[in-house]
């Protein structure tokens, strides 16, 4: 088999491109379709070029200024131009090139209504392109055509050629089920009535190689949603009429070219086979009433016409069985469903699904010839074309890509309604001229001068020729060498045997040698004859051998045809529900995409919501730390204040207290026996308070709650003289001699107090590491310090006092005898004083439930504060 599609080629560099066959821009025509409108946009200004301009209307609602723009094309078919003269100067030259082996692909294009299936189809009383082509293709091979299912599709873009046998058998096939291959006799899809009405072009195509033989397939498909259904394909048993069997998908063969895999090729024999199995199959379009067009076609549909040729033997009868000598040429006419503004045709429901879809797959071909021009613009080829986008492109890819002559025609409904749309499509013109195919190259003589032209005709002539001889036993035909064999014949007739005298034996004797010729004739005939059926008989049982012989081969290789046929049936089953899965598949996959898609959205937003609070999150922080710090540097000069004027009062207070112990001295200074006493309760460690406002000195011992107080009342500042204890009275008198061991801390504070402890003799440590230090004998007393703060924050310092007693054993033992205190504190309470004694009494553990709930509150109100 030959297809005429080159193998793929790969995208050519500058040399190679040097070498590729010529390249022709795609050619783009353009049509006007007739119209009524009172206000048109679209004037015809040559014969190659158009007026577009901004109709009033138009500017005026838009509030935009009126522009002329003019478009060029291959050809201009203004609104009185016939289908026949739109046929000759566009479609021709394609089926001329189809019968020489060549592809092409013809496409309609425009807005919805704008005469797309007129052009292509037309009206039975005038015919479009698509009748014309069958017509003409049918003028020109109609002698040469093979016989039916001489050719025969194998299922894989190809064709197998069949013997005159299988192909008869094929035919009584047909016979016998009355039903056509393609499509049934469905009561549903009646004859079209106007058939024979129509129009017949009686054009002829010259130079059609006579000693080839040609079959004519047709397929129709249309794609509609972005799917491909075939509308010449058989519903499967027992489906319900649902297009779901008529489902295919596209894919490629081995030699890369696309093609519909399970499609329907229909052979036909004469164009008005072909145009009822069209009318038939049209019924299965989409075709639904617009606001636009009350036909309008929701899918695009593809009439596909391929042309099987392959030559005749030497002796130009029988078609060579050998499928690499199929040359196989197609002819694809396309009519687009129309681009259409979702807003003007207010499509709802499914014909807005569907015009989504329609203006995809047109914006997909767009965006193809965009980027096919932009790598010829550049000459490099590096962005991909996206063909697998839509069906329709990954369809006619080849054509694109390979060889193959591209024509499209742009309609147009010329009325000011259609101007914004019309633009569009005047745009994608402009684009689409740019584009370079390679222009095929014709498909190569298959025979290669391997036989002589013209054995058709010597065929014919011969035949003619034998039949003459067959009928009349002409003369004129006698220098033709055929072995008609031995003439059966006993010789000429008897000589004349009437006996008018006895005596006469001449007679008798020319008889006799008559008679002996006849038997020696006849021995000989016989011979002959004998000698023949031996011949056959031998023949015969040669044949009859070979016959059974045959018969046995026949039986295994029928046996072997039905497993090969269950297999196929099987492996064809598991196609095509393969084929539905892959198509529920990528339903589900659109389904899944666009659902993915939602949620990205969704997440996106989510995402750029996320960013908006923590970008609102910062500057907050960003505010709030600004406060703080301000806040901070506030509070910070507040309290620097507040500690300046702490120590200014603490200052003039220590200032004040100088002042009174200056006057208290001064005032001491006449009574000695005060001075004395005073003198002596300081040596008993008597706790002494200074009042600094009040001037006032109050002295009490805490040794002994129940000691008695003396107080001594003076004129001007009062001063208080605590007694000392009776017992520290009395120890006083042997002070002087005692010995003391005067255990104190390693850095004490030193006493701020007016009184002192007296203490002549001591030991001074600060840790009892020796023994010998209270057994020594002349030890007698112990004095323990220990300095803290009180709950007023003041240092306090505790002496505990006590006797060293030497035990019987040789050792010693303190008996503590008494606590003496020591502390300094203000009459009046600062703020800073009073929030330390008030932590203080926090921290400190209450005695009683009350004073410890109180506490608790106030301790932590005041924590809380600082
Ligand atoms: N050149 C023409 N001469 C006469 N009538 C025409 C011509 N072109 C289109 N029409 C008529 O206009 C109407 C719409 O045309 P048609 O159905 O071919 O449009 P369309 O482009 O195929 O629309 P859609 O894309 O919706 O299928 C039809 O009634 C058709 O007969």
């Amino acid at each position: 088999m030959k297809q005429a599609w080159p193998k793929r080629n790969q995208q050519p560099n500058k040399k190679q491109s040097k070498s590729v066959a010529q390249r022709d821009s795609l050619q783009v025509f353009c049509r006007l379709r007739p119209t009524n409108a009172s206000e048109t946009c679209i004037k015809v200004i040559s014969d190659t070029v158009i007026q577009v301009t901004t109709p009033e209307s138009y500017a005026s609602a838009r509030n935009v200024s009126v522009k002329q723009m003019q478009y060029t094309f291959q050809k201009v078919f203004d609104e009185r131009s016939t289908q026949q003269q739109v046929f000759s100067e566009m479609a021709l030259p394609l089926v001329d090139h189809l019968i020489h082996g060549r592809n092409g692909l013809l496409f309609t294009y425009g807005v919805t209504g704008s005469g797309k299936t007129y052009t292509m189809s037309g009206i039975p009383s005038d015919v479009g392109i698509m009748p014309r082509c069958l017509d003409i293709l049918f003028n020109s091979i109609g002698s040469l055509q093979a016989k039916k299912f001489m050719f025969k599709p194998d299922k894989l873009n190809g064709f197998d050629v069949q013997t005159e046998a299988e192909a008869l058998l094929d035919r009584q096939a047909e016979i016998n089920s009355k039903s056509r291959p393609g499509l049934r006799r469905d009561k549903d899809l009646g004859s079209d009535p106007n058939l024979n009405h129509r129009t017949v072009d009686t054009t002829k195509i010259d130079g059609v190689d006579e000693d080839n033989a040609y079959a004519v397939f047709i397929t129709y498909i249309e794609i509609y949603n972005n799917y491909v259904y075939d509308l010449l394909g058989e519903f499967s048993d027992g489906d319900s009429r649902s297009k779901v069997s008529l489902l295919k998908l596209i894919r490629e063969d081995a030699a890369h070219n696309m093609y519909i895999h399970g499609v329907n090729e229909v052979e036909v024999k004469s164009p008005e086979e072909a145009f009822e199995l069209y009318h038939k199959a049209q019924k299965r379009r989409r075709i639904a009433p617009t606001m636009s067009n009350a036909e309008s076609s929701r899918g695009h549909s593809v009439f596909t016409i391929r042309l099987v040729q392959a030559p005749l033997d030497i002796q130009g009868d029988q078609i060579i069985q050998d499928r690499k000598m199929i040359g196989i040429s197609q002819l694809s006419l396309v009519d687009l469903a129309g681009a259409e503004r979702t807003s003007r045709t207010q499509n709802e429901g499914q014909r807005l699904k569907e015009t989504g879809k329609i203006n995809n797959s047109l914006m997909t071909l767009r965006k193809c010839l965009d980027t096919l021009r932009e790598n010829q613009l550049t000459g490099n080829c590096s962005k991909i074309p996206p063909y697998r986008e839509s069906r329709l492109t990954q369809l006619f890819k080849n054509y694109f890509e390979g060889e193959g002559y591209v024509r499209m025609i742009i309609c147009v409904n010329p009325a000011a309604e259609d101007y914004s749309e019309t633009l569009h499509v005047m745009n994608f013109s402009e684009v689409s001229q740019e584009v370079q195919v390679t222009a095929p190259t014709p498909m190569k003589p298959v025979l290669d001068n391997r036989f002589t032209p013209g054995r058709r005709k010597a065929n014919q002539i011969f035949r003619k020729a034998l039949k003459e001889i067959e009928d009349n036993g002409s003369t004129d035909s006698a220098h033709i060498p055929i072995d008609v064999g031995l003439v059966y014949s006993l010789g000429p007739a008897f000589p004349p045997m009437e006996l008018l005298d006895p005596n006469d034996d001449q007679i008798i004797k020319n008889l006799a040698r008559f008679l002996e010729a006849r038997a020696n004739r006849r021995a000989e005939l016989m011979a002959d004859i004998a000698e023949r059926c031996a011949n056959f008989r031998v023949q015969l049982l040669d044949v009859e051998k070979d016959r059974v012989l045959k018969d046995q081969e026949n039986l295994s290789l029928k046996a072997m045809l039905d497993q090969n046929k269950k297999k196929m049936r099987s492996i064809e089953t598991k196609t095509v529900d393969d084929d539905s899965k892959i198509c529920n598949l990528q339903r589900e996959l659109e389904d899944y995409t666009s659902k993915y898609k939602a949620v990205k959205e969704k997440l996106n937003e989510a995402e750029m919501k996320l960013q908006q609070l923590e970008e609102e999150k910062m500057r907050d922080k960003q505010r709030y730390n600004n406060k703080v710090a301000t806040k901070t540097k506030e509070l910070s000069r507040e309290f620097e204040l507040k500690m300046r004027e702490e120590k200014e009062l603490i200052e003039q207070n220590l200032r004040d207290k100088e002042r009174r112990m200056k006057i208290a001295r001064r005032a001491l200074a006449p009574g000695e026996s005060i001075s004395s006493s005073s003198s002596t309760d300081n040596h008993h460690g008597v706790t002494t308070r200074s009042r600094r406002r009040s001037a006032e000195s109050t002295i009490s011992s805490d040794s002994d709650a129940k000691v008695p107080r003396l107080e001594t009342k003076k004129e001007g500042p009062k001063t208080f003289v605590a007694v000392s204890s009776i017992r520290g009275h009395r120890r006083s008198r042997s002070m002087s001699h005692d010995q003391w061991l005067h255990h104190q801390p390693p850095t004490p504070v030193k006493l701020g107090t007016v009184f002192q402890p007296i203490m002549k003799k001591r030991k001074s440590v600060t840790k009892l590491t020796d023994v010998k230090d209270v057994t020594d004998s002349k030890t007698n007393k112990y004095c323990l310090v220990a300095q803290n703060q009180d709950t007023d924050g003041e240092l306090e310092t505790h002496l505990y006092k006590g006797d060293v007693v030497p035990t019987a054993v040789g050792g010693a033992q303190v008996i503590l005898t008494d606590v003496e205190t020591l502390k300094i504190t203000s009459p009046v309470t600062s703020p800073v004083k009073k929030r330390v004694a008030a932590y203080n009494a926090a921290i400190s553990k209450p005695k009683d439930v009350e004073s410890r709930c109180q506490t608790a509150i106030e301790g932590h109100c005041k924590r809380f504060r600082r």
